[in-house]
């Protein structure tokens, strides 16, 4: 038996507690009234602090606003994330505007995700919390406070703030600049507002690099060229230049120029600024409109060899008298005029000269360093009408009708533009492609009339010159006779 004398009963038990909590809550009201709150508060944060076992990470807060304005990393990181989903994700919401084209997809609140960067693993998580009301009294609702939590060893600290948060932001940039509409600005020549205005509309020019039928290594060197420019800002800095390119295509009507700015414009998603020269009339609206040129685009100036006929150009189309202006514009004053603009203000700018004639093109033009790259755009070769072929019909692989349309095409003059409108006549493959061989045909035998008619042609040009030389001889001797005669004649006279 165990002695029972010992043991509390309940209710000693019951009252023993009940004189410590009072006792505690007399220690804590009188610690209350000595301690003002604030110290307090500071107190216990640090208790907390110095007790509580420290964690081997780092969470980042990444709000939605910071003051007034947007939280520019807040807004990366929504962007960024959709290209992170991963199968373990529950709850995704997903939204689109009539302006958009694509589905906006973002995570739902509490969704979790693991980034792996430089193998550093990261963890985000989406938290949308109601933000405390600063008067209780106060019948608004509860605003929603939305913020990314990123988490990760805090020795990696420095790796993430330095190298992984502008990573994001780039990536973000990269993706919204992917989904946005690419812009074709061309002039507005309504003198209502006083001068040429750039008006937008989309780019829907579907001219690829893939769809676009040239050499190839002439399509890679391009590609390249493109990719290296964009990746070159440092460069650029560091050697002083601006950073600009230009280039000159030029070829045949119908070989492709055109398309191959569309394709430019949609592989490095730049808005392209079409200048028509021959609707400029001042200096001054030629420096507005340069200056209203974004970065990241493409200035466009087509058939560059027909605008140099700009000079000393009168306007009075349906303008008063008074607003008639002299134009002078010429090509090295246009080109001095957009390097000095360009050198001073703008980056990630490119500009492209068409032509037909490169032969008829102002040397200072193609003086070295103005044009960095000169594009042939050539008549269709027979790789050209493969991609063509496949771009078209689907055909991939070789087609028994090949071998002839190559064996024209070595010696035909087709430009891809007459190609492709014959493979666009039908559906079917064969019929297509015997449609192009009645076309090379026809143009076979006229380029062999023409070569015909251009070699009489250099023949009779070649007599007609031996007899004018002869006749240009005739009357210089017979002009010296004369003179001597006349000399004779005056000696005579004497
Ligand atoms: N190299 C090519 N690859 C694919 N398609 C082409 C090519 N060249 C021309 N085409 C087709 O022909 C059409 C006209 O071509 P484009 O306008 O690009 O020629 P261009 O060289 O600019 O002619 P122009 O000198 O008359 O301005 C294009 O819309 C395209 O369908
Ligand atoms: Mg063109």
């Amino acid at each position: 038996m165990f002695p029972t004398r010992d043991i509390p009963s309940p209710s000693s038990l019951f009252s023993a507690y009940a004189s410590m909590a009072a006792s505690m809550m007399l220690v804590r009201s009188m610690a209350n009234e000595i301690i003002p709150q604030p110290v307090r508060g500071f107190l216990l944060s640090t208790l907390r602090y110095y007790f509580k076992p420290h964690s081997d990470r780092l969470t980042l807060i990444i709000e939605e606003n910071c003051g007034m304005s947007r939280n520019q990393v807040y807004d990366a990181a929504e962007v960024y994330l959709c290209t992170k989903i991963s199968p373990n994700t529950e709850r995704l919401k997903i939204s689109k505007s009539p302006k958009e084209k694509n589905l906006m997809i973002r995570l739902e609140k509490g969704e979790k995700l693991i980034d792996l960067y430089d193998g550093v693993e990261l963890k985000w998580r989406f938290v949308c919390a109601e933000s405390e009301k600063s008067n209780p009294n106060d019948s608004q609702p509860r605003s929603e406070k939305r913020f990314f939590e990123l988490t990760f060893l805090k020795k990696h600290k420095e790796q993430i703030l330095n190298t992984y948060v502008p990573f994001f932001l780039e990536r973000a940039k990269a993706i919204k600049d992917e989904e946005r509409d690419l812009k074709m600005y061309t002039l507005n020549s309504s003198y209502a507002y006083h001068g040429v205005k750039w008006e937008s509309i989309n780019l829907e020019h579907p001219a690829t690099f893939e769809t676009l039928a040239m050499d190839p290594e002439l399509k890679n060197s391009v590609i390249e060229d493109l990719d290296r420019f964009v990746k070159r800002k440092e460069f650029y800095k560091r050697v002083g230049r601006a950073w600009k390119r230009g280039y000159l295509l030029y070829g045949p009507p119908g070989t492709g120029k055109s398309s191959l700015i569309a394709a430019m414009a949609n592989h490095l998603r730049f808005d392209v600024y079409d200048l028509q020269l021959a609707n400029i009339l001042r200096d001054s609206d030629l420096r507005k409109l340069l200056l209203a040129t974004a970065n990241r685009s493409i200035l466009v100036i087509e058939d560059i060899d027909c605008s140099v006929e700009l000079q000393d150009r009168r306007r009075v189309d349906g303008r008063k008298q008074s607003d008639v202006q002299l134009v002078q514009l010429t090509l090295s004053g246009l080109l001095n005029f957009i390097d000095g603009l360009w050198s001073s203000c703008g980056d990630e700018r490119i500009i492209v000269f068409t032509t037909n004639h490169k032969e008829r093109l102002d040397p200072a033009l193609l003086r070295p360093g103005r044009m960095d790259m000169h594009i042939h755009m050539s008549y269709c070769t027979s790789h050209g009408f493969k991609q063509l072929a496949n771009t078209y019909l689907g055909i991939r692989g070789h087609h028994s009708l090949f071998s002839e349309i190559e064996g024209y095409l070595e010696n035909t003059h087709v430009t891809p533009a007459q190609v492709a409108e014959e493979l666009m006549k039908s559906d079917n493959a064969d019929v297509a492609l015997q449609g192009l061989i009645k076309l090379l045909k026809r143009k076979n035998i006229e380029g062999d009339d023409a070569a015909a008619d251009a070699a009489a042609d250099q023949k009779n040009a070649g007599i007609q010159k031996a007899k004018r030389q002869k006749l240009e001889n005739k009357p210089r001797k017979s002009t010296r006779n004369t003179r001597a005669k006349s000399v004779i004649r005056r000696r005579k006279c004497l």
